[in-house]
This record gives C-alpha cells, structure tokens and sequence, in this order.
C-alpha cells in the first residue's frame, strides 16, 4: 500500500486546513516554531521510518527518542504537536496519525516561512515503540562528510537530498554547545575551525563565550545569519562564504573521501538558483517523508501522540 495525498479526502477533508491554523496560532507568540517542527519530521524519519517514534514519551520499559542526545534539550514543538492531535480528535476521532501530522507540519511551516509548496503524502500509521539507539545514531555535526553523506544514503537519500535537505538550516537557531569546538578548540588544536570566515568567528564568539569565560552553552544562534526566518537559498550563499553554522553545514564542501563524489557543485547549483533549490528541496522532502512508512492494518493512529493506545 502506497501514500497519497487524497487520503484523508473523505475521513477529514480539513485536515490540512486545521494543522496550518494551529501552527499560524502558535507562530504568533513563537516565531520559530515552523523551524522546530520542521526538524521534528526530518527526527522521526530517521529513526524506524516515518512513524511517529520520536514522539512517544519515555516508559519504565522503554526509553525514548526525545532522550536520545540529538533531541534532549533540544527537539522542541512537542505541545503544539499536541495541539494538532487534540483539535484534530475533535474533528474527526481516531482518523489522523501523528506521524501524517508530522510531515503536514513540516510542509506548512516551509510553506509559512516563504518556502516551496507541494502536496503532502498521506496514510502513514504510527509505530508502537521507540528506538532510543536509533536515535543515538541521528546525524550529527560532528560527524564527517562522508558519514553525513553514508546516513542519508542508507535510507535512499541521494547526495543531492542530501545537500538539498541540509538548506532546511535556512531557518530556526542552533546552540552554542553544538559550535562550542569550532570557536575555541578544534579537533582539539586549542584553535579555531579554520575554515570559518573571521568576522563570523568574532561574531559567534561574543556570543558564546568559552566554558572556562562562564559560557554554559545554551545560548541560540542562527543557522542562517542572512535571512534567519525567511526560507530561501541564502543558506548556500553563507556557505561559500564560509559562513555555515555547524561543521557538518561547512562539511559539503570538504573534500570527499577517495571515489566519493563531492557535494560542492551542489552546493553552488543551490546557491545560485533558489527554483532549484525548492525543486530539489520539494523532492528531497517526499522521499524522506516515504522511508518506511506503516501502512494498511500495520501499526495504529494513536489517540496521543505521546503514547500507544
Ligand atoms: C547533516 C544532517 C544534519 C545535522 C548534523 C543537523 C544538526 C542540527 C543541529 C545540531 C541543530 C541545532 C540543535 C540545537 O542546538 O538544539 C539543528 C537544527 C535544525 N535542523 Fe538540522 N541537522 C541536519 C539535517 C537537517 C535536516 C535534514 C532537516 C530538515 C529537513 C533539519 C532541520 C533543522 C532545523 C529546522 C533546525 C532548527 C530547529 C529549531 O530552531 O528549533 N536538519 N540541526
Ligand atoms: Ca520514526
Ligand atoms: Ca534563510
């Protein structure tokens, strides 16, 4: 059985309607919200599919992903998810599952920041357990080009996905503790990234200052300093110029492993054309949206999102 768009047509034919209401509400007292729920999509795909896993709060008998260290302390939209599921109850019971909201949510958030617009596939189920350790093994920004690009590839996602889905750092705010190493001690030399541009340097580092300079790390940051809510292709720009936010931004245009093709002309493609960008963008989103989807009588459509019926 497939997804499609159409498949809430007749079940809850408002169902898009309905989430872009909540999040318009939510957005007015936190603008990033549509970058936060973007990212929950891109953490819930990742780890046992599209299914929803990542919202199930912990158990005595099971751990959860939110615990995992991508995501604690710093996944966030959780009660606006809420929101959605429980005006969604309301209009049509036990029909919408959490893992359908999910990406609902993510393709009207790029949308309501000024993104691309597509038809959003639908009938995903939700899973009925977390995967803590799946989640373990998220991307990180640590993480070198060549196991950025392997982690992708793993669940069917190209080099351009690749490049194409990292632009979602053109909105929403990274913490300092996720740069601390590229400001003050890199790959452990007691200096800074070399590849970062000076005075972005000096700009970052006023505002996270180093642990020993009473840094604690939580400080916010934007992924995109351009344009920090707008979606657009100034992401790509910042990075030809040295001005990617996290490693793992800066890493597409590190030097591939032997054989490996480099993502740097992708990178130029993008910055130079932002039509290309949400094509690919657009594209990139429905086959993340397709990794291993339940469907038919698999799974269930929870009642919370936060927990199996
Ligand atoms: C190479 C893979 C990726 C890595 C290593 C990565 C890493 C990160 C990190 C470290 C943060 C900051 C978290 C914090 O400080 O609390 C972040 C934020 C974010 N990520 Fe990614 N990311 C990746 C890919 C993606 C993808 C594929 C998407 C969505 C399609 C995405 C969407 C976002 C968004 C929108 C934010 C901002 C969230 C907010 O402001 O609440 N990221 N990412
Ligand atoms: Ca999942
Ligand atoms: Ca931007």
């Amino acid at each position: 059985q497939q997804l499609s768009p159409g498949y809430y047509d007749a079940s809850c034919p408002h169902v898009h309607d309905t989430v872009r209401r909540v999040i318009q509400e939510a957005r007015t007292a936190d603008p990033r919200i549509l970058a936060s729920l973007l990212r929950l999509h891109f953490h819930d795909c990742f780890v046992n599919g599209c299914d929803g896993s990542l919202l199930l709060d912990e158990t005595p008998t099971m751990r959860s992903e939110k615990a995992a260290d991508a995501n604690v302390g710093s996944a966030r939209g959780f009660p606006v998810v809420d929101d959605i599921k429980a005006t969604l109850e309301h209009a049509c019971p036990g029909v919408v599952s959490c893992a359908d909201i999910l990406a609902l949510a993510a393709e009207i958030s790029v949308e309501l920041a000024g993104g691309p617009y597509w038809r959003v596939m639908l009938g995903r189920r939700d899973g009925m357990a977390a995967n803590f350790d799946g989640a373990q093994n998220l991307p990180s920004p640590t993480d070198p080009l060549d196991d950025l690009t392997q982690k992708f590839a793993d669940l069917g996602l190209d080099d351009t996905d690749f490049v194409a889905l990292q632009g979602a750092h053109t909105i929403g705010r990274a913490q300092c503790q996720t740069i601390q190493d590229r400001l003050y001690n890199f790959s452990g030399t007691g200096q800074a990234d070399p590849t970062l541009d000076p005075a972005y340097l000096a700009a970052l580092r006023r505002r996270c200052p180093a642990a020993a300079a009473g840094g604690d790390g939580t400080g916010l940051n934007d992924l995109d300093p351009a344009t920090p809510d707008t979606f657009d292709n100034s992401y790509y720009a910042n990075i030809r110029c040295n001005r990617g936010l996290l490693r793992s931004d800066q890493a597409m245009l590190s030097a591939p492993e032997e054989g490996a093709e480099s993502t740097a002309p992708i990178v130029e493609r993008f910055a130079n054309s932002q039509a290309q960008f949400f094509q690919s963008f657009v594209t990139a989103m429905i086959k993340m949206g397709n990794i291993a989807p339940l469907t038919g009588s698999m799974g269930e459509v929870r009642r919370s999102c936060r927990v199996v019926n």
